[in-house]
C-alpha cells in the first residue's frame, strides 16, 4: 500500500516535471517565434527605407538615364558632331523664312571653331566686366550688346554706369575677337543645319554667364530650371554656348543637360567647346546646378526673323 502510495506522489512529481519542462518549451518556442518575427519586420523596414530610398535618389538625382554626349576630356575636332532629332511643331505657330527656320533639326557640338587662347581672352573680358558689379547670388551676366550687367539684386547699362571708364576695362582688341566669333559660329550653325548663312541673324539676349555655386538671390539666379529657348526668349531658331571654362577643374556641376523624352543626354563644358541646336522643343534643356568653382559662358542667339535681328556690339567712342 504504502509503495503504491510512493509510486503515486513519484507519478505526481514526473508529470509535473513533465508539464513544466513543456511550459518551458512552449515558452522557448513562443519567444524563438517572436525573436524570428521581430528579425522579419526588421528586414522588412530595412528594406522599405533602402527601396524608398533609392526611388528619391533616381528621382532627384541629376539625370535617371544619362548618357554623355561628349565628354570635357574628348576633342571634337575640325568636323561638328552632329545628332538629329524630329523637329517640333513650334515652328509652325511662326512665320516661316526660306533659307532660315529649322527644317533639320538637332544639336551639334565642336571644339574646332574657337581656340582655348580665345576662349581664355574671351573670359577675361568676361572677368573683368563682371568684376565691376555681379549678382549677389549664383549667376551673373553681362550683356555687351545691350550694356546689362548684373548688379545685386538687379541690372545696370555698364555703359552708362562707367561712362568713360569702359574703356579701362575693355580693349578694341576684345571686340573684333568677340565679333569674329560670333561670325564663325554664325557660319558654323548655317553650314550644320544648311543653312543661307545671309538669312540667319543674331538676335538678343547674346550674353556672357558667370555661375558659381552661391544660393540664388532672386529668379534670375535660378538659372537650372528646364526650358525652351524658343518659349524662353521668343526670338530664338538657333542656340550657341561657347563654354569659357573646364568642367572637371575650373568647376564641377554645370553640365549641360538635353532633357529628352527617354532620358538626359549631357554635354561636359570645356574651353573654346561651342555647343549649338534649333531652338524649339525637341532641344528641352537645363543647366546642372554648380557645386564648385565658377562657370563662364556665353550664349550666343540666332534669329530667322530680320525684325529680330541686332547689330555686333561695338567699344564706344571715347
Ligand atoms: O550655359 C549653358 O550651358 C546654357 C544656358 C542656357 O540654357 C541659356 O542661356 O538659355
Ligand atoms: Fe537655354
Amino acid at each position: 500500500m504504502a509503495q503504491v502510495r510512493m509510486r503515486n506522489a513519484k507519478g505526481a512529481n514526473a508529470s509535473e516535471i513533465e508539464k513544466k519542462i513543456k511550459r518551458g518549451n512552449a515558452l522557448r518556442q513562443s519567444s524563438a517565434w517572436h525573436s524570428s518575427r521581430l528579425l522579419l519586420a526588421l528586414l522588412l523596414v530595412t528594406a522599405f527605407v533602402c527601396g524608398a530610398s533609392l526611388w528619391l535618389y533616381l528621382a532627384s538625382a541629376d539625370g535617371d538615364i544619362t548618357e554623355t554626349l561628349v565628354r570635357h576630356g574628348e576633342l571634337v575636332s575640325p568636323q561638328p558632331r552632329v545628332y538629329t532629332v524630329p523637329c517640333s511643331e513650334d515652328y509652325d505657330q511662326h512665320k516661316r523664312f526660306p533659307g532660315c527656320t529649322p527644317q533639320k533639326c538637332g544639336r551639334a557640338v565642336t571644339d574646332g571653331v574657337v581656340t582655348r587662347e580665345e576662349a581664355q581672352v574671351l573670359r577675361r573680358l568676361a572677368e573683368r566686366g563682371l568684376a565691376l558689379a555681379g549678382s549677389e547670388g549664383g549667376a551673373s551676366i553681362l550683356d555687351l550688346h545691350s550694356g546689362a550687367l548684373s548688379m545685386g539684386k538687379q541690372f545696370v547699362n555698364i555703359y552708362r554706369y562707367f561712362g568713360d571708364q569702359i574703356d579701362k576695362v575693355f580693349t578694341q582688341e576684345d571686340f573684333q575677337l568677340y565679333r569674329d566669333v560670333r561670325r564663325r559660329i554664325q557660319e558654323t550653325i548655317a553650314h550644320t543645319f544648311a543653312l543661307d548663312v545671309n538669312v540667319l541673324f543674331l538676335t538678343k539676349p547674346t550674353f556672357f554667364s558667370r555661375i558659381n555655386s552661391t544660393e540664388a538671390k532672386t529668379q534670375h539666379d535660378e538659372y537650372w530650371h528646364p526650358h525652351i529657348d524658343k518659349v524662353t526668349y521668343g526670338s530664338f531658331d538657333y542656340t550657341s554656348l561657347l563654354y569659357l571654362t573646364d568642367y572637371g577643374s575650373d568647376f564641377t556641376g554645370g553640365r549641360f543637360i538635353f532633357m529628352d523624352q527617354d532620358g538626359n543626354r549631357t554635354v561636359e563644358p570645356r574651353a573654346g567647346r561651342l555647343s549649338f541646336f534649333s531652338s524649339g522643343s525637341e532641344n528641352l534643356h537645363r543647366v546642372e546646378r554648380v557645386t564648385w568653382g565658377t562657370r563662364y559662358a556665353i550664349t550666343v542667339s540666332f534669329t530667322c526673323d530680320p525684325a529680330h535681328s541686332i547689330i555686333d556690339p561695338s567699344l564706344p567712342a571715347p
